[in-house]
């Protein structure tokens, strides 16, 4: 059994953990950088892989080369991963190094159009059966994810314009700046979020508690998690200080496909796989930050649903913003990809997985905390009812409730933080919209001839993860949006 000793899963269950908040959904120590001697042949490729070019874009001479080093890939030794386990950083490491190697090797070849149904990519024994392996213990798909780019992949170096020490990242496909770049805004988004776990936490524990004066640290502790959000959608837009959208699209984004994800639409076959592990691992998403576990928990924490529309609850006293901006369920729910969110933990670290589980059983939801101790819509005439609510726990606490709260009212402070929060995460949305704009749809407009037909539009376009990926996004901005309460 692993132990993933960096797992927020303590959050819950031991709040003094000293671990997490230094790490979060990101590992507490520095990924490892090199595997044993016995795995050297793999970071060898890897250390070879540096002059491959995209197959689609390769000159018949770096063809050569880039099939001289496929070719080596195909003769390496059978390694076990028998030295490796029970040890999650080896582990990790020798997953960073082979799931790159697989999308080196599939996307360093030229793509087919020739053929209405192109043979699978047949990924070789040599990296396929230790994967395979290494993918069981760790719960994971043989394909490279979002943990194996990001969160498993930096190193910490010198700035050289400050005294602070930077993020760099170990393994890249292009070794362009730009591309460690759009790492490191997704992993310094992640180490943001360290804040908003421990928000979280603190919003959970004083749930249990329910008086007015937890009500009012829990609006407090919301107000902060806006704040939090919202510094995450700065980092995000500064994205375009170091990341070229050019470069992003055209260079590196290719290599990100996944199974079935190619120009030419190839699955991938896992040489030495039985026949239902093989079915299983034809079709697979690659990476996204779409499988970033803090913007998952961020979900599930302010009860932000994407299985299904919200729609208009039965209540009309909650009844959602939605209601006025002309989406109906229908409209939404045929536009959205409802599993995407789901489909995308299979993608997380296992440890990253069950905190979401967890997160999702606790009870009571802080949406429906809201939705029972906040301002309903009727009460707006009588502020003072927030004061009745729940006066339980002791006289003390009691009292310094009445002495601190003046005229404030708990209940509609409750329901205006959680408006706030939300309305943080809508903008920090509305932003990644923005960014896919100029990185995917922008770029894919000025490939494609005024004349092509509507199929090629921006409508049409499909993320990595998969998703028809503006109707996607924008469905998951409604979602959020569906959450706000309305106050009017
Ligand atoms: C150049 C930068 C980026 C581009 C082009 C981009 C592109 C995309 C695309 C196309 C999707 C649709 C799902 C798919 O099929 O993959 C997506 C989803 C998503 N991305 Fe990004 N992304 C970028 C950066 C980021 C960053 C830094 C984060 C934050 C960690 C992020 C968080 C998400 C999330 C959470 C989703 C799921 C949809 C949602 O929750 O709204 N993205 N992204």
């Amino acid at each position: 059994m692993l132990a993933f000793n960096t797992s927020p899963i303590s959050v819950i269950h031991n709040p003094v953990s000293v671990d997490f908040p230094e790490s979060g959904f990101m590992p507490g120590r520095p990924p490892l950088t090199r595997l044993p001697s016995a795995c050297e042949p793999w970071e060898t490729k890897l250390d070879d892989a540096k002059y491959l070019i995209l197959g689609d874009e390769a000159t018949t001479e770096e063809m050569e080369l880039n099939e001289r080093w496929r070719d080596q890939v195909r003769k390496l030794p059978e390694i076990s991963i028998d030295t490796l386990r029970g040890s999650e950083v080896l582990l990790r490491r020798a997953r960073v190094v082979l799931t790159f190697l697989v999308h080196l090797y599939v996307h360093s070849q030229v793509p087919k159009f020739d053929d209405d149904n192109p043979s699978p990519h047949l990924i070789p024994r040599s990296v396929s059966l230790p994967l395979l392996n290494l993918c069981n213990i760790l719960s994971l798909p043989p394909v490279l994810t979002y943990s194996d780019t990001v969160l498993y992949n930096w190193i910490v170096v010198p700035n050289e314009s400050s005294t602070k020490l930077g993020l760099d990242f170990q393994t890249t496909f292009t070794q362009t700046p730009d591309e460690a770049h759009f790492y490191r805004i997704s992993a310094l988004i992640e180490v943001r979020g360290i804040e908003a776990l421990q928000l979280m936490r603190q919003c959970l524990e004083e749930s249990s508690i329910a008086d007015s004066l937890s009500i009012l640290r829990i609006a407090t502790h919301l107000r902060k998690l806006a704040v939090v959000i919202d510094e995450m959608s700065v980092l995000l837009m500064n994205m375009y200080k170091g990341c070229d959208p050019a470069v992003f699209y055209h260079r590196i984004r290719p290599w990100f496909r996944g199974g079935g994800g190619g120009k030419d639409g190839r699955l991938w076959k896992f040489e030495g796989a039985d026949d239902l592990t093989a079915t299983k691992f034809e079709k697979l998403s690659g990476p996204s930050a779409g499988q970033s576990s803090i913007i998952h928990a961020l979900d599930v924490f302010l009860g932000i649903r994407h299985d299904t529309h919200m729609g208009r609850p039965k209540d009309a006293l909650s009844s959602p913003a939605t209601s006025t901006n002309n989406h109906s369920p229908q409209a939404s729910e045929s536009r959205s990809d409802p599993t995407f969110m789901t489909r995308m933990q299979n993608y997380m670290p296992q440890a990253h997985r069950e905190f979401l589980d967890q997160l999702r059983a606790h009870s009571p939801a802080v949406r429906d905390f809201v939705q029972e101790h906040g301002l309903r819509k009727s009460d707006n005439s009588s502020k003072s009812n927030g004061f009745f609510v729940s006066f339980r726990g002791n006289i003390l606490r009691t009292l310094s409730a009445w002495y601190f709260l003046g005229t404030i009212d708990p209940a509609e402070e409750l329901t205006k933080s959680y408006n706030i929060a939300v309305s943080a995460l809508k903008r920090f949305r509305d932003g990644h919209i923005k960014i896919v704009r100029t990185y995917i749809i922008d770029q894919a407009a000025r490939d494609i001839p005024a004349f092509e037909t509507p199929s090629d539009s921006a409508e049409n376009l499909r993320g990595t993860g998969g998703t028809l990926l503006l109707p996607f996004l924008q469905a998951c901005g409604e979602n959020t949006k569906a959450s706000l309460f309305d106050l009017k």
